[in-house]
């Protein structure tokens, strides 16, 4: 048996994970608990969304993972290095796009660039170089010489990435990349967001609300509600855990209590269909041949009293994956700002 020699990057199984996150706590004044036991693996190379809703505590996890907040209990380590023993370590080891642009909008977008650069040590034609390079990768080489001000959405974003990447970090933070931008403009974010992780071998933590944007993205998924993670994984294995078709129904009335009862009775015994969760006005069954089953649950439906307003059949999507895990639609959890443009994957 031969040893290996090779000096070269270890393959990704055998590298540690770029970001290690235990038991994350965090208590803001008032009592409000921002994470409740959080963790995270990240394994480096890969890209990793963190989705959830509004206030489920993706950006305090960001903040702390980039040395912006301290946990109350917990531990992560990022690149290898403990967020809490050496944090300066960890500060040269990453990028961060933070949500709200961190550009001077004064400043044109070298500038901007030249200036990140300085603060990160660096100078010369080297930093000459790498401003060139990024601004012809993010598109905005004709741009350059104009202010920041006079950007449009799209632009300034790309520019917020290129900032993060001026020092070539490890891993890379992107707080809500594609929040308030127009369809176009996050279609190209997400490309650019996909060359990044595939061609420069950089790690990638995103965090989303748009279910669509982590299905997209993501090689792997965690899913957080109230501070910590409910279910983590794949995007494709946990839209495979869920069996079949997703069926949702929306009545013209919520259902009371007799009313369910009676749709227990109706549902429950038919052939070929699982969980059925009864929220409001709406009722989301899961089936094996969703199409053959949305006539038989139209008719168990009318012998429960209930009048049906629409009937939809999909494939699992990560709305249904949530729904399942945290026990409540996605947009009830947040406030409803979702892109599903598309549908499930
Ligand atoms: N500085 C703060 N002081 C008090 N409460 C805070 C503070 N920052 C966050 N919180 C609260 O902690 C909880 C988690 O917030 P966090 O910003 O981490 O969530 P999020 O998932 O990133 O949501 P969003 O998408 O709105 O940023 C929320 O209830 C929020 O109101």
């Amino acid at each position: 048996m031969s040893m290996s020699t090779s000096t070269s990057t270890p393959s990704r199984a055998t590298r540690a994970p770029a970001v290690e996150a235990r038991g994350l706590v965090k208590t803001y004044p008032g009592e409000v608990t921002a994470l409740n036991g959080m963790d995270v693996t990240v394994e480096a190379g890969t890209v990793f969304g963190l989705l959830g809703p509004n206030g489920a505590g993706k950006s305090t996890t960001v903040k702390i993972l980039t040395t912006l907040a301290r946990p109350d209990s917990g531990s992560a380590t990022v690149a290898g290095h403990d967020v809490l023993r050496h944090p300066d370590r960890v500060r040269r080891a990453i990028g961060v796009v933070a949500q709200n642009s961190g550009a001077d909008p004064v400043a044109t977008g070298r500038e901007n660039l030249r200036l990140q650069g300085r603060l990160h040590g660096m100078k010369g034609t080297g930093l000459d170089r790498r401003v060139d390079e990024l601004l012809e990768r993010f598109t905005l080489t004709e741009a350059a010489r104009r202010p920041v001000k006079g950007y449009s959405g799209g632009m300034r974003r790309r520019l917020d990435v290129a900032l993060g990447l001026v020092h070539r970090p490890e891993v890379l933070f992107l707080d809500e990349p594609t929040t308030g931008l127009d369809p176009e403009a996050r279609t190209a974010m997400w490309d650019e967001i996909g060359r990044l992780a595939g061609e420069d071998g950089l790690t990638i933590l995103l965090t989303t609300h748009y279910l669509e944007e982590a299905d997209r993205l993501a090689e792997r998924v965690a899913i957080v509600d109230r501070g910590r993670v409910v279910v983590s994984g794949t995007p494709d294995a946990l839209k495979g855990e869920l069996r079949g078709d997703a069926v949702h129904v929306e009545l013209r009335t919520a259902l009371g209590e007799a009313g369910r009862t009676l749709l227990d009775g109706a549902l429950g015994g038919l052939p070929g269909v699982h969980e059925v969760l009864c929220e409001g006005r709406r009722v989301s069954v899961r089936a094996d041949d969703g199409a053959a089953a949305v006539p038989v649950l139209l008719g168990a439906l009318e012998r429960a009293g209930a009048a049906v307003a629409t009937a939809t059949v999909a494939r699992p999507s990560l709305d249904d994956v949530y729904l399942r895990y945290a026990g409540r639609r996605y947009a009830e959890a947040g406030t409803g700002s979702l892109a599903l443009a598309g549908g499930a994957r």
